[in-house]
């Protein structure tokens, strides 16, 4: 099919809301959490904010403000540069890696019921293969999300942190190694602050998704909203880093084009 059509065709989709555009992105302001880590090591800084001017003294026709945040603070994206699994990867950075990477194909794996239930409730290489016998094999470059419906919890609910640190769902590093050794996925989507379990910490190796998608060059979301209303598989991801010099990550709108119901 000819290019220019098929763009026109989407461009009159979204027109008409044939094609859905489902915003996968948190709010980004001082009090949404940030991971913390064990208290001797460096720490994520939470999303802060000042006024420069709003249509007075300080600027008389113009509203602005400053902001600081980590390359890791809310709905971010996680580049291979991130980990020492993928220190060495070719375009490793935020900066470096091309464009064309940031727009693909999307499976979500609903683990909703499974998270409910365990906190600390794991993705395994069994739940993803009766996923793939439902809706068929995940393609090569697919995103994988997560869906938990973690999103959903406020306070320090999300966190859920306790006396041994953190407590929340994701993958076992033989499930993150099926999606990227064996699927060849692009990247990897959660709900919660991590790509991997709040327990992550304890698996061979620690932190098995940042080990082995960054180490294999593939990425990363963390704190997406929404999956919910996300099909299992024929939506479109759009997440799109900021290009930060040498950057390992950074906060960004994630979106969805999901055909329309
Ligand atoms: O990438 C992150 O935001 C993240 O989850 C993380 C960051 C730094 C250290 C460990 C982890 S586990
Ligand atoms: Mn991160």
């Amino acid at each position: 099919t000819d290019p220019s059509a098929l763009l026109g065709n989407l461009a009159e989709a979204l027109a008409t809301g044939a094609i859905e555009v489902v915003d996968l992105t948190h709010t980004l302001d001082q009090d949404f959490p940030v991971i913390v880590l064990p208290p001797e090591f460096g720490q994520c800084a939470r999303f802060r904010m000042e006024e420069v001017s709003a249509y007075d003294h300080r600027g008389p026709a113009w509203k602005w403000h400053n902001f600081t945040c980590s390359e890791h603070t809310g709905t971010h994206f996680d580049a291979p540069s991130h980990w020492i699994s993928g220190r060495d990867v070719p375009n490793g950075s935020v900066d470096e890696i091309p464009a064309e990477r940031f727009i693909g194909p999307v499976c979500v794996i609903d683990c909703s019921d499974g998270a409910a239930a365990d906190e600390d409730f794991e993705l395994t290489p069994e739940i993803i293969e009766a996923w793939e016998a439902e809706h068929g094999r995940i393609p090569t470059e697919s995103w994988v999300l997560m869906r938990t419906d973690w999103s959903k919890r406020r306070g320090a609910a999300y966190l859920n942190m306790r006396e041994d640190g953190a407590h929340s769902p994701g993958p076992t590093p033989a499930a993150i190694r099926l999606l990227v050794d064996e699927r060849g996925i692009r990247g990897f989507g959660t709900e919660t602050v991590g790509t991997d379990a709040g327990q992550g910490s304890h698996y061979t190796p620690p932190y098995p998704a940042h080990f082995y998608l960054h180490g294999a060059g593939r990425y990363g979301l963390q704190c997406l909203n929404n999956l919910d209303r996300l099909p299992p598989t024929g939506a479109m991801l759009i997440a799109t880093p900021l290009k930060i010099k040498n950057g390992t990550g950074s906060p960004l709108r994630v979106v969805a084009l999901v055909p329309g119901r």
